[in-house]
């Protein structure tokens, strides 16, 4: 249908509609050519991948692929059990276009299977005395649903089981044991943001006296967010935000901003519809206010001295106005007044974040325990723990039964965790086309419509799509007009 042609791009939204698409039997595992599987890979947010190479008139695979599907339907898609860890693809050999890919895995037999991390894969091939090399392994015991699993759980020390289900997943680690985990958590930054500003345009919540507080917001935002496309996106939202919310806007009367509802402020790849560093052990607990957490965390460790104060202003009127949560933004509100003097050092205001979260830790401690709404797996902690950050920690001070901090120690470990660790994983969303040439990955965003030549879009929409070329092709005219047309939209309010 046209709407699953216009979501191709995203990688998890190519699994999701996978997995949607197949009605009664949906396919989880996702299905790449040579023209996408690069792209794909070098895209996946997860650690690990696994490429089965088939053939569709081959019978063997036929019957294979129900047990492949068993494995891919807790890795892949919306509803994984454990997203985010391996992503499950498949590559059939039979089709013309995948020749040269097959070839240059050495594909001796159908169907095969590999293991790597995604980046192995990415301009990657296979040839059977370079395994250790290249570091891409053939799973040589995979033959059902069962074997594979194994052979997964045997490398990673983990214990996955075919019938895992959703929120029972034994193997999430809490933050404390796995500080690695951080990695993963620019993803749910990205999505935070994503919803921060769904919720605020849901409900119109842009008026004359918060229109101050989210330009500098958004000015924050557009310098320092760890996600580029998040800069780049926020970036382009204030450069209209003038044309788009003029001061006379609310005496108008017309407050409508239907259009406005549409825009993505960290590309339309996001939100991708799931956690996975703030995903709670069960539904409600964590995601949104989690992701934000860590958001601010990550913008007070990215700024200059000379920004401290401003970026005090502009998280504490962020929280005020538009975080509608009644009780957060008020307590943390009161937080932000009981501040007496302006911040002039950068570690200052990471500190004060830092030790106002604690205090919100401390608070909802006490709380969720007498009321029973702890994530079990998730109890709130005074941060960090020793676990996370033993230098940290100079002792407890028995009289008032309080952890002394070495603010110093503190510091460089919120740095190193909330900055470096952070966009660890994170890769640039360029492509590299094989002609040479670079294809921005969220080029065709919607407020980007107009700077992109046809041919270059068409250019992208090729190289990353994962239907044949003409299919591509109408699914770019598609796109140039929603948003050329929605461009249009824009201007003529
Ligand atoms: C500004 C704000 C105010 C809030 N106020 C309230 C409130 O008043 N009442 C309420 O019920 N809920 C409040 N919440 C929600 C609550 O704080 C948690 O976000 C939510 O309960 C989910 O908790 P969590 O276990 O995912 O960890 P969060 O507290 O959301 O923390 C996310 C991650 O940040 C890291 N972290 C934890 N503590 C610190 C720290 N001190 N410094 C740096 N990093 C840390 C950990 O890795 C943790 O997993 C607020 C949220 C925000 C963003």
């Amino acid at each position: 249908s046209p709407s699953s042609f216009a979501s191709r791009r995203s990688i998890l939204r190519v699994v999701n509609d996978n997995a949607k698409s197949g009605g009664d039997h949906p396919d989880y595992a996702l299905e790449l050519n040579a023209t996408n599987f690069d792209a794909v890979l070098k895209d996946s947010p997860a650690t690990y991948a696994v490429v089965e190479f088939f053939a569709n008139w081959c019978p063997a695979c036929r019957n294979y692929k129900p047990h492949y599907e068993k494995v891919a339907r807790l890795f892949n898609g919306p509803d994984a059990v454990h997203p985010g860890i391996i992503l499950m693809t498949r590559v059939d050999c039979a089709s013309k276009i995948n020749t040269k890919l097959c070839d240059k895995f050495s594909v001796g037999h159908y169907p095969m299977l590999f293991w790597g991390t995604p980046s192995k894969f990415v301009g990657g091939g296979w040839e059977p005395k370079q395994q250790v090399k290249n570091n891409i392994r053939v799973i040589d015991d995979a033959r059902t649903a069962d074997r594979l699993l194994n052979w997964i759980n045997k490398q990673l020390g983990s214990s996955f089981g075919l019938d895992d289900q959703k929120f029972q997943n034994e193997l999430l680690s809490s933050n404390v044991s796995d500080p690695g985990q951080i990695a993963r958590a620019i993803y749910d930054v990205e999505e935070a943001t994503s919803i921060a500003f769904d919720i605020i345009f849901e409900h119109k919540m842009i008026k004359a006296e918060t229109r101050a507080s989210l330009i500098k917001f958004l000015q924050l935002l557009a310098a320092h967010h760890p996600s580029r496309r998040c800069r780049k996106g926020t970036a382009e939202f204030l450069v209209s935000f003038d044309d788009l919310y003029p001061t006379d806007f609310w005496a108008t009367g017309k407050h409508d901003k239907s259009s406005v509802k549409n825009l993505k402020i960290c590309g339309k790849d996001v939100p991708r519809g799931y956690w996975m560093f703030c995903r709670g052990s069960k539904n409600e607990t964590r995601g949104f206010s989690c992701g934000l957490w860590v958001l601010l965390h990550s913008l007070s460790v990215r700024i200059e001295d000379g920004e401290s104060q401003f970026t005090f202003n502009a998280i504490c009127d962020f929280v005020h106005n538009f975080f509608i949560c009644e009780e957060c933004r008020q307590h943390f509100y009161d937080m932000c007044s009981s501040v007496s003097s302006p911040f002039k050092k950068a570690r200052d205001f990471a500190l004060w974040l830092w030790s106002s979260h604690n205090k919100v830790n401390v608070r909802l401690m006490k709380e969720e325990v007498s009321l029973d709404t702890a994530d079990p797996k998730f109890p709130k902690i005074i941060w960090p723990p020793k676990q996370l950050c033993s230098s940290c920690h100079l002792g407890l001070d028995q009289k008032n039964n309080k952890i002394e901090w070495n603010q110093d120690e503190v510091f460089k470990f919120l740095t190193e965790y909330y900055s470096t660790t952070l966009a660890s994983l994170y890769k640039d969303s360029n492509v590299v086309l094989k002609d040479g040439t670079e294809a921005v990955e969220d080029l065709i965003v919607a407020t980007n419509a107009i700077v992109v030549p046809v041919g270059a879009a068409l250019a992208i929409a090729v190289a990353s799509c994962a239907f044949g070329a003409l299919a591509c092709y109408w699914r770019s005219q598609q796109k140039s007009r929603k948003y050329f047309h929605h461009l249009h939209s824009l201007k003529n309010i």
